[in-house]
């Protein structure tokens, strides 16, 4: 086994192109950070990785391109984590965490205890605060099992030391699984991902390292002056207008 995600799409809102022959891989063991400014496409391309959307171009895991697959198949491989929005219908915590198409009893117990959430389990869904909601939405793809676990935005309206456990969360969780994240915060990016890739107008504009990421990259597309620094063993970037 591979155990590999191959990539290539291209996509359009009717008339819009929006997605452009956006090409990279992702190993098992691996989280990816996919960056960018505003409108930049991420969202749509997480929304072509799960099938949401219908690219042209191909989602190959292992030798199978996902987006032959229905949906059923395809969701035993890939999870889409999406933006965070509160559910408006009354579920506990567990059954929320049930909702996956392949969650068992023992997954949704395993991922609701991994994520701290087992012993409020009867609790009602809407009690959570922000980030709590964000462990139940990780815990519910957690239970699914897939290979392949997309994430949007992850960290957005969280505080630091949430954003920073849900970031420990995502790398732990990576080290059997691919796992790939929208991340807006591009220090969070820095400081946990293992690759980057950095989307513009639809196309891939670099791909690295966290290491390798240079401030002019950041000028070109997000317009800034940004200054890349070290502070415990971290890359820091600062940005100024
Ligand atoms: N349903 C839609 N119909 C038409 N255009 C859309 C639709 N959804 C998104 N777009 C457009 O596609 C482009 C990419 O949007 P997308 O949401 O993928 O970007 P993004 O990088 O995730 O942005 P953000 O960081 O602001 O969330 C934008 O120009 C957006 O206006």
């Amino acid at each position: 086994m591979s155990e590999r995600l191959e990539v290539k799409v291209s996509f359009a809102y009717g008339e819009k192109e929006v997605l452009r022959e956006v090409e990279f891989t992702a190993e098992r063991g691996e989280l990816l950070a996919i960056i960018g400014p505003n409108g930049a496409g991420k969202s749509t391309l997480l929304k072509c990785l799960v099938g949401i959307l219908r690219p042209r171009g191909h989602v190959t895991f292992d030798g199978t391109n996902l987006l032959e697959l229905k949906p059923k198949d395809r969701a035993k491989l890939i999870t889409y984590v999406p933006q965070s929005s509160f559910p408006e219908f009354a579920f506990t915590i567990e059954e929320f965490a049930e909702l996956g198409t392949y969650a068992t009893r023992g997954s949704v117990e395993g991922a609701l205890k991994r994520v701290g959430l087992w012993e409020r389990r009867k609790e009602q869904i809407t009690a959570l605060s922000g980030g709590e909601y964000q462990l139940a939405l990780i815990a519910r793809a957690l239970a699914q099992g897939s290979e392949v676990v997309l994430l949007d935005e992850p960290t957005s309206h969280l505080d630091i030391n949430h954003a920073l456990e849900i970031m420990e969360l995502l790398k732990e969780m990576s080290r059997e699984r691919i796992v790939i994240a929208v991340l807006h915060d591009l220090n969070l990016a820095l400081r946990y991902a293992d690759r980057l890739m950095l989307l513009h107008e639809g196309r891939k504009h670099w791909e690295g390292k966290p290491g390798e990421l240079k401030p002019e990259t950041i000028e070109e597309v997000y317009g800034v002056k940004a200054k890349i620094t070290e502070v415990d063993g971290h890359r820091v970037l600062l940005a100024r207008v």
